[in-house]
C-alpha cells in the first residue's frame, strides 16, 4: 500500500509575477490511477502537475502528501515534454538513479539492462543518449522515472510529437507500470489517449479544476456544458 496517498491540497496555486497560472484550487487524491489532466491550451495543466510535483512554488496554500515532503519525494518522479537526458549512454542513464540509491555498479547496471529490455532499448545499450531518436529518448526518460519503481509519476504531455507506433509503445509502457502499481497523474491534448488510457479525469480550465469523475462517466456524461463543448472539439474557452 502506498504511503503517498491520500494527497490533501488546500487553496493551493502558483503565480509567475502577477499572473495567476493555476489555482487557488482544493484536491484530495487517493490512489490516482491513471488520472488524465485535460483542457484546452493555458487551461493550466502543466502549471498543476508543476505544482503537484513541488517544483513549482506556491503561491498560497498547501499540498501535504500522507508522508513527510522528503519520503514523498522519493517517491514520485516526473517526465517532461521534452526529456531530460544526460551525456552518457542509455545504460548511464538508466543506471544513473539507482547509484544514487547506492547500489552497487554492477547491481545499478544489471537492473539497467532489466530495464532497457523492458522499453525495448536493448540494442542500443552503449549508444551516446543525446543521439536516440525523439521516441526513443522519451522511452528512455520513462524507463529512467520507473527504475525505482515510484509510487506516483507525473508525465506532462509524453507523447507530443511522437508518431502513432512510439505513442503506442510509450502507452503500452504506462499501462504496465499502472498495473504493477505506480499511480500516474499525466496531462495530454491527445483525447484518444485520454480515452485509451484514463481511469479518472480532471478537466482543467482557467486554473481552475472544472470538472472531475472517473473516465467512464466523464467522457460518457460529461455535467458541465464546458466539458460537453470541449470533447466535441468546440473551442473552449
Ligand atoms: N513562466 C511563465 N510566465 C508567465 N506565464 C506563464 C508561465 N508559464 C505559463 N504561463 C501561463 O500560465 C497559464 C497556464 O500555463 P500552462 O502551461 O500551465 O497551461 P497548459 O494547460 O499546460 O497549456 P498547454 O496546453 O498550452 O501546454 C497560461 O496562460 C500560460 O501562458
Amino acid at each position: 500500500m502506498s504511503k503517498l496517498f491520500p494527497l490533501h491540497v488546500k487553496g493551493a496555486s502558483v503565480r509567475r509575477g502577477r499572473k495567476l497560472l493555476v489555482g487557488p484550487l482544493d484536491l484530495v487524491l487517493d490512489a490516482p490511477g491513471i488520472t488524465m489532466v485535460i483542457g484546452p491550451n493555458g487551461a493550466g495543466k502543466t502549471s498543476l502537475l508543476r505544482m503537484l510535483h513541488g517544483i513549482a512554488r506556491l503561491g498560497s496554500g498547501s499540498i501535504r502528501w500522507a508522508c513527510d515532503d522528503t519520503e514523498a519525494r522519493r517517491r514520485q518522479a516526473f517526465v517532461f515534454q521534452s526529456p531530460i537526458i544526460m551525456r552518457r549512454s542509455v545504460l548511464g542513464n538508466l543506471a544513473y538513479p539507482l547509484r544514487l540509491t547506492g547500489l552497487s555498479r554492477a547491481e545499478a547496471y544489471a537492473k539497467a539492462t532489466q530495464a532497457a529490455l523492458e522499453v525495448g532499448l536493448q540494442k542500443m545499450l552503449d549508444r551516446p543518449a543525446p543521439f536516440l531518436s525523439g521516441g526513443e529518448r522519451q522511452k528512455l526518460a520513462l524507463a529512467r522515472a520507473l527504475i525505482t519503481a515510484p509510487d506516483l509519476l507525473f508525465l506532462d504531455e509524453p507523447c507530443a510529437s511522437l508518431d502513432g507506433r512510439a505513442t503506442r509503445e510509450i502507452e503500452t509502457i504506462l499501462t504496465r507500470a499502472a498495473a504493477a502499481g505506480t499511480g500516474l497523474i499525466m496531462s495530454t491534448h491527445d483525447m484518444g489517449q485520454a480515452r485509451r488510457l484514463a481511469t479518472d479525469v480532471l478537466f482543467l480550465l482557467n486554473g481552475q479544476i472544472h470538472e472531475r469523475g472517473t473516465a467512464e462517466c466523464f467522457f460518457t456524461q460529461p455535467t458541465t456544458a464546458q466539458a460537453r463543448a470541449f470533447l466535441k472539439g468546440d473551442i473552449v474557452e
